[in-house]
């Protein structure tokens, strides 16, 4: 870890937040979104239909009673030592209080955040994450069958020269590749599909229809969702010769609108920061206010990726990543084993980044939504979500209840010596 000696030589025992770069000294800040780890108790939970729906402690439930084993994956009681030390536990007390196996630098600031955007989505999360609440309502698709609009068919048929559409339904991304992909093969028609958010998702083969081709198709969806205020077109490339083999790939590609005012990723790379995006971040923010990016295929190779940054980031700079295997890979599949043994692999690899921290860092560990694996059908579900913000110079602490997710962005802001935003308030 290439540490600035002479920066830490300088460096007081207390907090170093709220210092003007160029001046003084400022260190870094590293936000990863545990993508769908909520833990429960959203106050406006049942105006979603989810009022009672908790992805963590559901999760620790299971486990505890032997619901969570899965022969050659995982066994017993859910076993997060080192998030339990962070304060996990409590604010999951489903989890118990078991002593970690090795104790992190510091214990850190512990709460929950509720959310004030409308929609349970991912780039709702993620932008209030980053100051930006969603204020306004995304356009979504009707139950029914056909789910689209006939004229954003024919609009988007015309534009691409595909000879038709197959699905144009809501349904699971995983159920529908294997009920449809061989017709699609056949036919040379993609499959459209969405959810409970606000996407079109359009699922093809990477060879046969061509990944190239899916992304020219997904650009011009995007444009013709514009009007109906889409969130997101997503490219769901798959590959696989039949319905046992058919698997998505990780060329899986958003189509993001920008989020409605500057973010902190805006307002850090304004003040001559680098920003990081690790994972998915650059296409949820629409590629706004990212530096340089940094791809992974799955958790550990995310965590990879997020260390490699943290190693190349100056005081001052921001990294922002996201976990996306808890939400796409066990919520949505409504797996309980393969969610617990995520998790624990997520735990299991948190004493490295220990090992990368230098003083007055700061590291906050949330998420961006609930996806309860025991909740009813496979879309996300509206919780709170965990604030876990940790760091050698930053003591203990019960944070509470915050009102809004962009109190996260504001308290990294602060940390960062940035100019405040105008939604939420620091913690620190
Ligand atoms: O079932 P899959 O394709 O994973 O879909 C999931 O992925 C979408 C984007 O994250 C969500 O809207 C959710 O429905
Ligand atoms: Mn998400
Ligand atoms: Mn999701």
């Amino acid at each position: 870890m290439p540490a600035s000696k002479d920066v830490n030589a300088a460096w007081p025992a207390k907090s170093l937040g709220h210092r003007d770069r160029g001046t003084k000294i400022i260190a870094r800040a590293i936000i990863m979104v545990l993508d769908s780890v909520g833990i429960g108790g959203a106050p406006d939970a049942q105006a979603f239909g989810d009022e009672g729906a908790n992805t963590l402690g559901h999760i620790a439930a299971a486990c505890a009673s032997g619901h969570g084993d899965k022969e050659g994956l995982r066994k017993g009681p859910l076993t997060l030592p080192h998030l339990t030390v962070l304060g996990l536990s409590r604010l999951a007390p489903e989890l118990g209080d078991k002593p970690a196996d090795s104790t992190p630098s510091s214990r850190g600031l512990y709460g929950r955040a509720s959310e004030v955007s409308k929609g349970k989505d991912t780039p709702s999360g993620h932008w209030e994450i980053a100051g930006v609440p969603v204020a306004f309502e995304w356009g979504y698709f009707p139950q029914t069958i056909p789910t689209f609009p006939a004229s954003l068919i024919r609009q988007i048929i015309d534009d691409s020269e595909i000879p038709g559409i197959l699905g144009d339904k809501h349904a699971s991304g995983t159920e529908i590749i294997a009920e449809l992909g061989e017709e699609s093969v056949r036919t040379g028609k993609p499959i459209f599909y969405t959810s409970s958010d606000s996407v079109l998702q359009i699922a093809a083969h990477e060879e046969h229809f061509g990944l190239q081709r899916l992304m020219a198709l997904c650009e011009a969806a995007r444009r013709h969702c514009d009007p109906l205020n889409i969130g997101r077109v997503i490219a769901r490339p798959f590959v696989g010769e039949d319905p046992a083999s058919f698997t998505r790939t990780a060329n899986r590609r958003d189509f993001s609108v920008p989020p409605p005012e500057p973010t902190l990723l805006d307002r850090a790379e304004e003040a001559g920061r680098t920003t990081f995006g690790i994972g998915k971040i650059a296409d949820i923010f629409a590629h706004q206010g990212i530096s340089r990016i940094k791809k992974g295929a799955g958790n550990m190779a995310l965590f990879d990726a997020t260390l490699e940054a943290f190693a190349e980031a100056q005081d001052g700079d921001l990294i922002f990543a996201n976990f996306i295997d808890f939400d796409t890979n066990f919520g949505h599949r409504r797996d309980v084993p393969g969610y617990a043994a995520a998790l624990e692999a997520f735990d299991r690899r948190l004493p490295e980044l220990d090992a990368a921290l230098r003083p007055g860092d700061l590291v906050v560990i949330t998420a961006d939504h609930g996806c309860d694996p025991t909740w009813r059908g496979s879309d996300h579900t509206r919780e709170r979500v965990p604030v876990l913000a940790y760091g050698p110079d930053i003591p203990a602490r019960d944070i509470g209840t915050l009102k809004t997710f962009a109190d996260i962005g504001e308290s990294v802001a602060a940390h960062l010596g940035l100019p405040a935003g105008r939604h939420g308030t620091s913690f620190l």
